[in-house]
């Protein structure tokens, strides 16, 4: 079967400020991201996980390379068009939430579409809200739900538009160990049985062994890859990074993608 490639970087850079006060951010990332696909990013602290999500999803502006969703070029687009994608071809799930505290659960859900002024298809949102165990707290607002729900909550307002792709930013760093496995179970769930693509930021090696993939960045450099993760393996690969990061080669656009 041949991979449907919905997001991709290539040679994405950043750098903020300039001469003796620039920072590298990102140095030339490149991945592809097929339907389907759970990918988790994980490095040390800086590494510029969340740079490289936020270029690719269009929530910052690479200063060299190309981000991709769904064949549109991002760098292409007016800031408009750019709102416009990310509204209907991205999901974001944030480690706060980011809810809106005046409305109830069902009309966060939503929001991506009433901003647009379009109605969920029905089906659809039945499915998401009922898989995220929130059909019994859809009237409720924000302060009135756990974490753990907040969080499904931000889970089906990411998912309602089926994106081409889901950016999961450090998705359970605020939940407990049982709310966080639920979240983690349910963006595997996303994946392998809706077919949704996610990336997921994440510090966690428990977090990234439910992933199908994981990048490893490290100094804004894809300095690795592992398929089928497992914890362990994750937790073995970033021990590696004290002191040896740059001694792994960069191969972003070979093997398993
Ligand atoms: N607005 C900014 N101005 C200057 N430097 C920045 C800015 N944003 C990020 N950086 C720097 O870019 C690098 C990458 O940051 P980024 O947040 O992407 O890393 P990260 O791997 O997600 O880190 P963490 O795991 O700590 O969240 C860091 O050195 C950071 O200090």
């Amino acid at each position: 079967m041949t991979e449907h490639v919905v997001a991709e970087a290539e040679a994405l850079g950043k750098v903020h400020g300039d001469g003796d006060n620039a920072v590298v951010a990102l140095a030339g990332v490149s991945a592809r991201f097929t339907r389907g696909g759970f990918t988790a990013v994980m490095g040390p602290s800086g590494s510029g996980k969340s740079t490289f999500a936020h270029c690719l999803a269009g929530l910052d502006t690479p200063t060299s390379g190309t981000a991709r969703i769904g064949g549109v070029d991002l760098g292409s687009l007016s800031e408009r068009e750019l709102t416009r994608l990310r509204r209907e071809r991205v999901g974001f799930v944030f480690q706060s939430y980011n809810l809106l505290p005046t409305l109830t659960a069902w009309e966060n859900v939503v929001l991506p579409l009433s901003l647009a002024d379009e109605e969920p298809e029905q089906a659809w949102a039945d499915l998401v809200v009922g898989a995220m165990g929130l059909s019994d707290r859809l009237d409720h607002r924000p302060a009135q739900l756990s974490g753990g729900q907040q969080q499904r909550v931000a889970c089906a307002r990411a998912l309602i538009t089926r994106p081409d792709l889901v950016v999961a930013d450090e998705p359970t760093g605020n939940l407990d160990s049982r709310s966080g496995a639920r979240i983690l179970e349910l963006l595997r769930q996303c994946a392998r049985e809706w077919q949704q693509t996610v990336l997921m930021v994440t510090h966690d090696p428990i977090a990234a062994g439910y992933a199908d993939r994981v990048l490893f960045l490290a100094d804004g450099r894809l300095v690795d890859t592992m398929e089928r993760p497992t914890a362990d393996r994750v937790l073995d690969r970033m021990r590696g990074f004290d002191g040896h990061a740059d001694t792994v080669p960069q191969d972003g656009r070979r093997g398993a993608f």
